[in-house]
């Protein structure tokens, strides 16, 4: 599992891991894992143009000692300072390996192969200072290495307020911090290197902010049909969705939940949908005892009356779509599955405003409805009434297709009635349907139903232990 924990919990951390080390061992680690880091971008260090943007905290300090170890392998350095004070002791070693320190913009060369973006870390406050905007603007086209954020986004939230680095990677220490994985920062940190400090021992007892799956924990949570198995006992999905106006929502919830993960898939719909799913899904069958209905995809007008039927049973749900705006009330167990203008109607609150605070607005809704809400979107975020939150990494841009989420409902469907919870469900579902995504697209695009006919290929791979 990838954990990302609080600036708060990162700082008790760093600090009984200090107690226990030599001083300034840590800010030498870290130095060493972005040094080598910045190496592996450049692919060597001799003659590379590497510039520093050095602020005023210890951050400033990891891109000096960083830049002090490059400088000693035959880099050109230099360094613009932001602040009257930095660390001095990086300072000094800059120098001492070589190094070039500049107080303004204008003594700085005009090119670079590199950006070190060492403004402000996990000390930082969201936005930046025009200094440090102009300094970055002379660099247009050249990579940014963020050291250990971004700077000027908000390291707890992910939330962006004012002007704030574009890294293409960020090389961060100990643990991640939510910024890395929640939008809209997440867009901002590019690719993620983790550099280990040795703060494990002294994160264990703190709860992560978030946490991603990996495919290994993917992998052991899938449901198996033991020895024994028959098809009633590996769970049998209901699909409640498709109208006249929408019979294709229909079938790709059919299609999601026909992943292979349960026993027996079932679809109550007008007779007109239900004979083209069958056609499509000869395997489809139709009314009876389900242990999960999903509800909603393409129900258009009919979405009040899905809800009401599928409740009725008693059984999780993954309400989505046009079920969602008729959630009147706490739905323990169940999966809701929005996007942001859903959500935000829900919550009768601006699209924008889900969209700049997720990890908030997932938070509020999972407690008002007493139950799993899965927000969809680029990092999408899956959190449950008790404060937990998973991201999804997995997926690429081309999943931004119509019905993806209809395929998604169908699949998280098919979890639930195997027996996973509802929070493991959406989590592990949203993964999958990322990963499958990211299979089929291959860098191009892709459809919706392409999305599902990978996702048994996909658990094939994860089941041999490949991936
Ligand atoms: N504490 C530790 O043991 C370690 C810390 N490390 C580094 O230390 C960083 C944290 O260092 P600090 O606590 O000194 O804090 P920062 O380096 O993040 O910055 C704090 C300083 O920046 C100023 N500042 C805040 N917001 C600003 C803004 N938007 N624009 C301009 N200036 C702003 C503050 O006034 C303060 O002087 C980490 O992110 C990491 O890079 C690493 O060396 C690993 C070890
Ligand atoms: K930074």
């Amino acid at each position: 599992m990838l954990r990302a924990h609080s600036v708060a919990d990162v700082r008790r951390a760093e600090s009984l891991a200090m107690a226990q080390l030599p001083d300034g061992a840590l800010m030498q680690r870290a130095a060493a894992g972005l040094a080598a880091a910045v190496t592996d971008l450049l692919g060597g260090t001799y003659g590379r143009r590497v510039v520093l943007l050095v602020g005023a905290g210890d951050n400033g300090g990891d891109a000096l000692w960083a830049g002090a170890r490059l400088a000693g392998r035959g880099a050109h350095v230099e360094a613009l300072l932001l602040s009257d004070r930095v660390h001095d002791e990086g300072l000094a070693a800059l120098r001492r390996a070589g190094g070039l320190v500049r107080e303004d913009l204008d003594g700085l060369a005009a090119g670079a192969d590199v950006v070190l973006d060492g403004i402000v870390g996990i000390g930082g406050r969201p936005g930046l200072r025009p200094d440090a905007v102009a300094a970055l603007d002379r660099f247009p086209g050249v990579p940014v290495v963020a050291v250990d954020v971004p700077s000027g986004v908000d390291v707890d939230t992910g939330r962006l307020d004012g002007p704030h680095v574009r890294a293409d990677l960020t090389v961060t220490f100990g643990t991640h911090k939510a910024a890395h994985l929640i939008d809209p920062a997440s867009m901002a940190s590019g690719a993620l290197h983790l550099v280990d400090l040795g703060l494990d021992p002294f994160l264990e007892h703190a709860a992560p902010v978030v946490e991603a799956l990996q495919p290994d924990d993917v992998r052991a949570l899938l449901p198996r049909p033991g020895p024994d198995a028959q098809k009633y006992t590996r769970g049998v999905v209901g699909v409640r969705a498709g109208s006249g106006t929408y019979p294709g929502a229909a079938l790709l919830a059919v299609a999601g939940a026909t992943s292979g993960l349960v026993g027996m898939v079932r679809y109550v719909g007008p007779d007109a949908v239900a004979d083209t799913v069958r056609t499509a899904h000869p395997e489809v069958v139709g009314a009876g005892r389900v242990q999960a209905w999903v509800v909603g995809p393409g129900g258009g007008d009919d979405g009040a009356q899905m809800l009401a039927e599928a409740r009725a049973d008693d059984v999780p749900l993954v309400v989505d779509a046009d079920a969602l705006r008729h959630v009147d009330g706490p739905l323990p167990g169940c999966v809701l599955t929005p996007h942001a203008g859903e959500l935000s109607a829900m919550l009768d609150v601006e699209r924008t405003e889900v969209e700049a605070a997720p990890l908030r607005f997932v938070r509020e809704a999972a407690g008002r409805w007493d139950c799993v809400v899965l927000l969809k979107g680029h990092h999408t975020l899956v959190a449950d009434p008790r404060g937990r939150v998973r991201v999804t990494t997995t997926g690429v841009p081309w999943l931004a297709t119509a019905g993806a989420g209809d395929v998604l409902s169908g699949l998280v469907g098919s979890l639930l009635a195997a027996g996973l919870d509802s929070y493991d469900a959406a989590s592990v579902g949203s993964w999958l349907h990322g990963a499958a995504a990211t299979q089929a697209s291959g860098g191009g695009p892709l459809t919706a139903g392409r999305v599902a006919v990978q996702i048994p290929r996909l658990l094939r791979e994860l089941l041999a232990g490949l991936g």
